[in-house]
């Protein structure tokens, strides 16, 4: 019989070489006539991995291909991701990832992370003190209440946390062991969820919000207590409960959201870009949102920020913004509206018409963060573009089916002279001879950054100009050639290097900040990148 640590040298995904086990590694471990004769190469390993990928007819089969991979051999799923990021991110995140949350109760196979539940409130340290591995530097922790635009799906949002962590470590070089995706079970508003017979969380509803809190305290205390230093990145949380959470702990603990403040820096990111190309200032727009929750609000404040940072007034800046929801335009009339709404509701006429807002508001700037698929009518974008000539149309909500327009509409519309970015990578479009690139404007050319700067310079707080200063540090990198030719953000084929520069700016920043608990080396960017994990044996 094989002894336990042969077998566990095979089933340890962090140890394992599969068949790139030397003979002598082999010999001195126990494994001979364990593993087929052949001595791999990585490359070899990689090849063969390609060719399974490449025989899945689907990308749902492929992420789930690459989810097993990861707990077989990490070095070979990393090595395998780094290999071509720009084709492998939208498998194991968005869009490929929304299918595998959808579908979460059919292709379980084996846990990944820590599944929490709102029962175990007075023991979470105990259970978290369940996870292997002490050392936790980061916990990605959803509750599924909001996953991508799909809604509360309870547990089956639990993908979201594995895949944000993937790209910390294939985007950023982040080490992959000190991560912890965690799902905070607090049940779901999913009514046929919790009547599915495969659906694997808690069959209750949600409780409401003072119970949520009393819940998330104990699990932030429990996480710091266990996992001391560690960096709790909160992701897909109901909206109310996103921005209510984040308040509540940005002061207390070493904590951030990524739909609030990653994607508020993309999103700078890419207007700062797009105004270069229109040689615009950022103070002279007038900036539309359709959705006011968690990625609205986390989004105009930021712009809000970057304006002041620019010598105008808080209020002059919020003037600027106006924002659309699900119950029309915000307007002084609307009573239903939140503290952190309200300081962009105008002296406006009420509409339910989004093109009648546009209408009203004129704006040079379009943001989509609404979850619904198609919003961006031909009418709507068509009233934009004929009072901005060259306008600015970010369709951002996820998975594709989703997003308030697809690129090709909105280059169509605007007779290509839209600036373009969604959430997922549309395809090139070309109209009348010409080849328009939309970007992506998804946070993840933020948080895997952000992550790296964090993981070395261990700040005992995050703050908002943390992600301004990766905002800067992304759209710098769009160069003169990618700015000729519309593209917004850095090309994604060298995500590593981006966000190491990235990461490299935010340090720097922090550093200045004087946020950093280790000393300051004279080389930062030398120093980043003596961290970063490189996939090999
Ligand atoms: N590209 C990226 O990097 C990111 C994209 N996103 C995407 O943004 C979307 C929103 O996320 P988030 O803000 O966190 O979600 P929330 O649920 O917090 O907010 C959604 C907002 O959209 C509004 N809304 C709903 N229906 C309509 C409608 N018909 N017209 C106008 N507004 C509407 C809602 O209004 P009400 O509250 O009244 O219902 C709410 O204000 C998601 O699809 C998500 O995938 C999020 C983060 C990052
Ligand atoms: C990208 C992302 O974080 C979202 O759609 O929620
Ligand atoms: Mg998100």
């Amino acid at each position: 019989m094989q002894s336990a640590s042969q077998l566990g040298i095979l089933n340890d995904p962090h140890f394992n070489h599969g068949t790139a086990f030397t003979e002598e590694q082999r010999c001195s471990l126990g494994l001979e006539g364990l593993l087929p004769w052949g001595v791999d190469t990585l490359d070899r390993q990689i090849e063969r991995v390609l060719g399974h990928l490449a025989s899945k007819p689907t990308d749902i089969e492929r992420y789930v291909y690459l989810q097993d991979l990861v707990e077989r051999n990490e070095t070979l799923f990393y090595a395998t991701l780094m290999s071509d990021p720009a084709r492998f991110v939208p498998i194991v995140y968005d869009p490929t990832i929304a299918d595998a949350c959808l579908s979460y109760g059919q292709i379980y196979r084996r846990p990944q992370g820590m599944y929490l539940n709102k029962n175990m409130k007075d023991r979470f340290t105990h259970v978290l003190s369940n996870w292997p591995n002490k050392e936790v530097r980061f916990i990605c922790v959803t509750s599924g209440g909001r996953i991508l635009g799909l809604g509360d799906i309870g547990v089956n949002g639990a993908p979201i946390p594995i895949g944000k962590l993937q790209l910390y470590t294939a985007c950023a070089g982040v080490p992959p062991e000190g991560l912890l995706p965690i799902h905070l079970d607090i049940g779901t508003t999913n009514a046929a969820l919790r009547a599915d017979p495969l659906y694997l969380g808690l069959r209750e509803t949600t409780p409401g919000d003072d119970e949520v809190d009393s819940i998330v305290d104990a699990f932030m205390e429990a996480a710091n207590e266990v996992f001391p230093g560690v960096c709790v990145h909160f992701e897909d949380w109901k909206g109310t409960d996103a921005i209510r959470l984040l308040k509540r702990y940005q002061d207390k603990y070493l904590v951030y959201n990524d739909d609030i403040q990653g994607t508020a820096s993309v999103t700078l990111a890419g207007l700062i870009t797009a105004l270069q190309i229109k040689h615009e200032k950022l103070t002279d727009q007038r900036i539309l949102f359709a959705g006011a929750g968690s990625a609205g609000i986390g989004i105009a404040n930021m712009i809000v920020e970057a304006m002041v940072m620019q010598g105008v007034s808080e209020e002059d800046a919020r003037a600027k913004i106006t924002m659309f929801d699900a119950n029309g335009l915000l307007t002084k009339k609307r009573e239903d509206l939140t503290p952190s709404q309200l300081v962009y509701a105008h002296e406006l006429q009420d509409t339910h018409d989004l093109e009648e807002a546009v209408q009203q508001v004129r704006p040079t700037i379009l943001i989509g963060v609404s979850t619904v698929g198609g919003l961006f009518t031909e009418g709507v974008v068509k009233a934009m573009h004929v009072q901005c000539n060259r306008p600015v149309i970010f369709p951002l909500s996820n998975p594709t089916d989703h997003a308030e327009a697809t690129a090709e509409q909105i280059y169509t519309w605007t007779e290509g002279q839209a600036l373009v970015a969604a959430g997922v990578q549309f395809p090139d479009v070309t109209i009348n001879g010409q080849t328009f690139h939309p970007g992506q404007a998804n946070n993840f050319y933020i948080f895997p950054a952000v992550g790296m700067a964090v993981y070395a310079t261990k700040p005992k707080r995050i703050n908002d100009a943390m992600f301004i200063a990766a905002a800067h540090g992304s759209a710098d990198q769009v160069g003169q050639f990618e700015r000729d030719h519309g593209m917004l953000f850095p090309r994604q084929d060298s995500i590593l290097e981006t966000e190491i520069t990235t990461a490299t700016r935010v340090a720097e920043f922090i550093f200045d900040q004087g946020e950093a608990t280790v000393e300051r080396p004279t080389n930062i960017r030398a120093w980043i990148e003596s961290m970063v994990y490189h996939p090999s044996y």
